[in-house]
């Protein structure tokens, strides 16, 4: 039992948050408790790395507290569990802040997935995702957190049964650890497996036998300890002697993830400059991967010592990579302000982030599958590269893989792409949505699909924001099939297709009817040669914005005013003809079509018509008169 001093226990109520996800923990039905035992150590081997970081311009913050080391001490008849780290400690307040909040963002993310999910969901939720110091909540029924921050007197005990509050007092310096943290867990009954030194040493070794900081185990308070990682830097051994199963325990490890690496690059930059990269892609989709917040977690050593994770050394589309660089050129003395300035980190962005494209191109061909689970996966993100990234933008569109109006639910490269061009396209053609199945059957490709010429699907958020920055492939420009005219009176349709017949002079005529109907709802109404089976279609005009990005910025608020659309009327459709036909002087009838058309066309691109109960008036007088 740690004592305390005299001045009573502060009780104090966890952030809402913590709370709920604390709830969550304690009545977690998650088989793999043992996660909790990876995220304690893994905080342990941070605060080990965070006081050889600060001890490199304080000397004074080492004292005699020796080399770096992580304690886990089992106590099978008290049934309880002590992880034990020398490192940098936290304050009354450090430890409040921490210990009481919520800080990270992914664990927001987290949290709000989970506040929708059901329990089983949740418990594999937890299991995809490490939760932190809280997850101890899933084995312990009270957790005790002493801890002394590195080159200070004073030393506090945190205490918390998790049920909604904790306690925070000071503690006497011969109770505490003589710098650093222990963490106390006081094992639920169904959890005394986690005193048996065998299921201890063999679950560390699987989870964080990798940690940059040396662990060792005692059996009972009283036993010796003995050493069961060796903090070794697995970067730092030659490629030969790792194998595949280390790398991924690392990753494990280093990642807080749970899959396996869908990608390992392991290599030494040598020349100007010297470094190691150690880099992994994950297999699955980080949840909080399009959090606003969610940045890179690369982290930059410096020989060997962890210098920060926030030195941005990939792109943010790069952010789903995880791993480390370690530096020999960079000085280890100055601080972390500096480094973000340095040329030498500049290279080092530089070098790294070329390597991960360079590797994943490579992968893409020896292994094709693979690599497009990795597209699957982070080929949104990746996109975001395409307009934030002029410089790989090349590189990029080299990656990129699409759905298509002709590859049946496969992926397409843009070489595939340009290597099927037909004859005098000049162009690669694309239609944005939401909805890829409705994509497919957009009457805006009609036209496309009659010559055979391949339509990008383009289904993601981000792809309305790129096709708009300039970017062309192969000497091709990108092209909206929702934007201005199509132009494809140049290109051949295959054969059984047969040509559309010009706009006879009745049809014309009620095209400019339509046009003075509508007014200003629209900018243009005019016959088209991208519709074959539809009657009607909107389309952006040439200039401005396509609609589906219209659309996006309208429904995040930031559009003011968008773009008239363009009506495009097929001459040839029978309903279009029959209605050129109707007696000039039905103008009743004639306006009603108008609007009726113009508001079909706004339904088949899945929006409301411009005034759901003029519509359906209209429709209802077209039927009454049809049954007539
Ligand atoms: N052993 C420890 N020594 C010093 N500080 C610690 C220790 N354990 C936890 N902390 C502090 O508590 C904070 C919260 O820990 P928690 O495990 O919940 O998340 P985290 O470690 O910040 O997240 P991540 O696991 O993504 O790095 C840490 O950021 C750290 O400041």
């Amino acid at each position: 039992m740690t004592t305390t001093t005299e001045a009573a226990p502060a009780t104090r109520s966890f952030e809402a948050d913590v709370a709920k996800l604390l709830h969550l923990m304690v009545h977690s039905v998650y088989s793999d408790k043992d996660v909790f035992l990876r995220e304690l150590i893994s905080n342990a081997a941070d605060a080990c790395e965070k006081l050889r970081y600060e001890g490199l311009s304080n000397a004074a913050l080492l004292g005699d507290g020796g080399q770096p080391r992580i304690t886990v001490i089992l106590d099978p008849d008290a049934r309880q569990l002590t992880i034990e780290d020398n490192g940098i400690g936290m304050s009354e307040d450090e430890l409040t802040d921490a210990l009481g909040t919520i800080a990270r963002s992914g664990t927001k993310a987290f949290m709000d997935r989970i506040a929708g999910a059901k329990d089983a969901e949740g418990s594999h939720l937890i299991g995809q995702f490490g939760v932190g110091f809280y997850s101890a909540f899933m084995v312990a029924d009270r957790v005790e957190v002493t801890s002394r921050r590195a080159g200070t007197e004073a030393a506090s005990i945190w205490s918390s049964d998790g049920l909604g509050t904790y306690t925070i007092q000071p503690a006497t310096l011969a109770d505490a650890p003589a710098r650093g943290t222990r963490v106390l867990l006081h094992l639920k009954e169904d959890a005394a497996s986690y005193t048996e030194s065998f299921t201890i040493e063999r679950t560390i070794k699987t989870q964080s036998g990798h940690v940059p900081v040396p662990i060792f185990l005692k059996d009972t308070p009283d036993a010796e300890p003995k050493q069961i990682a060796d903090g070794a830097a697995l970067w730092t051994k030659p490629k030969s002697e790792i194998t595949a199963k280390e790398y991924k325990d690392f990753y494990r490890s280093a990642a807080g993830q749970f899959d396996e690496p869908a990608l390992t690059l392991h290599y030494r930059a040598e020349g100007l400059h010297e470094y190691t990269v150690l880099a992994f892609i994950p297999e699955n989709k980080p949840i909080d991967l399009f959090e606003p917040e969610r940045a890179g977690r690369m982290k930059l050593y410096v020989r060997r010592v962890f210098i920060t994770d926030e030195a941005q050394i990939l792109p943010r589309y790069l952010r789903f990579v995880r791993g480390l660089v370690d530096s020999n050129d960079l000085p280890l003395n100055v601080s972390r302000e500096m480094i973000q300035e340095s040329p030498v980190l500049a290279a080092i962005q530089k070098g790294v982030s070329n390597r991960v494209l360079s590797e994943l191109d490579k992968l893409s061909g020896t292994d094709a599958d693979r690599y497009l689970n990795i597209w699957d996966n982070f080929g949104p993100v990746l996109k975001e590269g395409l307009y934030e990234d002029y410089a790989r933008r090349e590189a990029l569109l080299g990656l990129a893989r699409f759905k298509s109006t002709t590859s049946e639910g496969e992926w397409r490269s843009l070489t595939d792409y340009v290597a099927g061009l037909k004859e005098n396209q000049t162009a690669i053609y694309y239609a944005t949505g939401t909805d890829l199945d409705r994509l497919a059957t957009s009457p805006q490709l009609e036209g496309f699909r009659a010559r055979g010429i391949e339509v990008l699907l383009l289904s993601d958020q981000i792809d309305s924001f790129w096709v708009t920055a300039g970017v062309d492939y192969d000497g091709k420009p990108f092209k909206s099939v929702t934007q201005g005219l199509a132009d494809l009176s140049l290109i051949p349709l295959v054969e059984g297709e047969t040509p559309a017949a010009a706009a006879s002079d009745a049809v014309s005529g009620f095209i400019s009817f339509v046009k003075d109907a509508l007014g200003d709802a629209v900018s243009d109404v005019r016959a088209s040669d991208r519709l074959t089976t539809s009657a009607v279609c909107l389309v952006a005009p040439e200039t401005g914005m396509d609609r589906q990005l219209e659309k996006l910025l309208a429904g995040a608020g930031r559009l003011d005013s968008a773009a008239k659309p363009v009506l495009e009327v097929n001459a040839n459709h029978p309903l279009i003809e029959k209605l050129s036909a109707v007696d000039a002087g039905d103008d009743a009838l004639r306006k009603d079509a108008a609007y009726l058309l113009f508001d079909e066309a706004r339904i088949a691109d899945g929006e409301l018509p411009v005034d759901p109960r003029a519509f359906s008036g209209r429709l209802m007088r077209l039927l009454e008169r049809g049954l007539k």
